[in-house]
């Protein structure tokens, strides 16, 4: 296999696991609706390019850090299924870092949005 042929099989991979994460997530779906909503909005209020990058970076920070607190999740089920201190230390805390995103998204939506309405 080429070089290229095993990137191109690689980005399928990085596909197929978007598409897992959307099926098996409720919380997907509904920050899917929330993304395009915003975006929605971005497009009514014409907003500037400068507006737009933030309001992107913004929104990828909550799919990456929601992506990756489901894949902590999924693997600390998988090694630990029963109760454990450390394991709920380590699901908090991936859980915190989402909470930590979604906050500087409604701040950042906010401070956008708020002088449009
Ligand atoms: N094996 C475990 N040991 C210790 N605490 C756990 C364990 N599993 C879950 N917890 C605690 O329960 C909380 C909820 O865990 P859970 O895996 O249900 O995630 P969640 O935040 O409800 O996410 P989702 O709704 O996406 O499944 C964790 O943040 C942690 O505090």
């Amino acid at each position: 296999m080429s070089y290229l042929q095993q990137r191109i099989r690689s980005f399928g991979f990085a596909i197929a696991g978007i598409i897992a994460f959307l099926r098996s997530e409720p919380h997907a779906r509904i920050h899917a609706v929330a993304t395009a909503i915003v975006i929605a909005a971005g497009c009514w209020y014409r907003l500037p390019g400068s507006q737009w990058i933030a309001l992107l970076l913004v929104i990828g920070l909550v799919w990456v850090t929601e992506m990756f607190n489901t894949v902590i999740e999924k693997i600390m089920d998988h090694l630990s299924p029963e109760y454990h201190p450390a394991v709920k230390w380590i699901k908090d805390v991936a859980a915190g870092a989402v909470l930590v995103a979604a906050v500087i998204a409604l701040i950042t939506g906010c401070i956008i949005f708020i002088p449009y309405l």
